[in-house]
């Protein structure tokens, strides 16, 4: 008897991409709006100032105009769609159709975060805002459940790292624990800011034994992440992506791990990448040369991420493609950052699980068995008589 083993799982299509269950833990609510929506409620709220009027124009003016280089850069955009974002009906919309356009990308598990500080210009208090938003995501996902997706969304409370209000916010978060937010992050541009100034509202998380992930390590590199993990106590790394600096490749192809990306490793801290934002900041120059491939490969608790669909113009979708593409990904690799994903969750460990076990791993099994029966149906005859 021939002994065969299982053949490995071919490059998936970009269809069987977009049906992958898939989990997301990195996506700015404000970062995602589709462009026709930024139009609509410019015009509903009187606000004019938007580059472009089209919207096809505008979703190109987006990426252009984030596709700078420098993360301050970047950040710029992001007036237009908190300009947009500052009443009831306005977040609920945004926050619904962002749960309906991750479902319908094979999301079946996102973690949305947004600043709500940034989201009072309209006199909204900062209980309004979020209730605005869980409201949105809530029916969100009424609408894609009834569309045949089933997707659960949580959200982080973001506080800007450049402002003061980082402690409001962590206790916001902490408030709203158990009625739609997760957990707590920090945003905003990374030079000149460490997450240390805002040591109050972490020291406050962790004694009410809450979660939070720190921007760290896209736009400035070791020192950054140093803090977040040692002074802050960051659950999870927002990027982290700089991490590859204290990590040695040798020419016979031999690694060395410095202590804090040993530390890292060691200690599974999950690393929220996003590789085509890291693209358009600068921290990366092609998807083939992005660290997601060294990191997976030392076996980093790597995730995938889209950081902003809206600036990027992408999708967690098209993130897989392009790694597809560049480091030739199976449905294997992908299930392995998809089960790193919600491993790395904010929500209680009995309810990952049950995602992992229930949905994730019986999604990729049914992809993968796909590609095994078109394997047998081209193959028959041969394959028949093999026994
Ligand atoms: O990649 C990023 N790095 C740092 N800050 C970011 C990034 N993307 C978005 N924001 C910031 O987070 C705020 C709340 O969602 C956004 O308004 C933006 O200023
Ligand atoms: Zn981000």
């Amino acid at each position: 008897m021939t002994s065969q083993t299982a053949p490995k799982a071919n490059t998936p299509s970009s269809d069987q991409i977009r049906r992958a269950p898939k989990v997301l833990l990195h996506d700015h609510l404000d970062g995602g709006l589709r462009p026709g929506t930024i139009v609509e409620l410019a015009r509903e709220t009187g606000y004019s100032r938007l580059p472009e009027t089209d919207p096809d124009k505008l979703g190109v003016w987006f990426r252009e105009a984030a596709d700078s280089g420098s993360l301050e850069r970047y950040l710029e955009t992001f007036s237009h769609t908190v300009a947009v974002m500052q009443t009831r009906d306005a977040l609920v919309r945004v926050a619904a159709e962002c749960a309906v356009d991750l479902a319908e990308d094979g999301v079946v598990y996102a973690e949305v975060r947004y600043a709500p500080e940034q989201h009072l210009e309209g006199g909204l208090s900062l209980e309004e805002v979020v209730e605005a938003v869980n409201e949105g995501f809530r029916e969100g996902e009424r609408i894609a459940r009834s569309n045949g997706h089933r997707i659960r969304v949580g959200a982080l409370l973001t506080a800007m790292r450049h402002a003061a209000r980082a402690l409001e916010i962590a206790e916001l978060a902490n408030r709203y624990r158990d009625l739609g937010v997760v957990g707590f992050d920090i945003a905003g541009a990374e030079a000149g800011h460490p997450p240390t100034r805002h040591l109050d509202a972490f020291e406050y998380l962790k004694r009410e034994n809450n979660h939070f992930t720190i921007h760290a390590g896209e736009a400035f590199g070791l020192p950054s992440i140093w803090q977040a993990l040692q002074w802050c106590g960051a659950d999870r790394l927002g990027h982290g992506v700089r991490i590859i600096d204290d990590i040695q490749v040798h020419a016979d192809g031999s690694v060395k791990l410095g202590r804090l990306a040993s530390y890292v490793r060691d200690k599974r801290i999950p690393l929220e990448l996003c590789p085509s934002s890291n693209l358009q900041t600068g921290a990366a120059d092609s998807y083939a040369a992005h660290p997601i491939g060294l990191l997976r490969r030392l076996h980093f608790r790597a995730t995938v991420n889209t950081d902003n669909r809206l600036m990027s113009n992408t999708s967690m979708s098209r993130e897989f493609e392009h790694l597809v593409e560049a480091f030739g990904y199976t449905l294997d690799d992908m299930q392995w950052f998809s089960v790193n994903a919600m491993k790395s969750s904010f929500i209680p460990f009995d309810e990952r699980l049950a995602m992992i076990n229930d949905v994730i791993k019986p999604g990729y099994a049914e992809l993968k068995s796909e590609w095994l029966f078109q394997q047998t149906a081209s193959t028959s005859g041969s394959a028949a008589d093999a026994g």
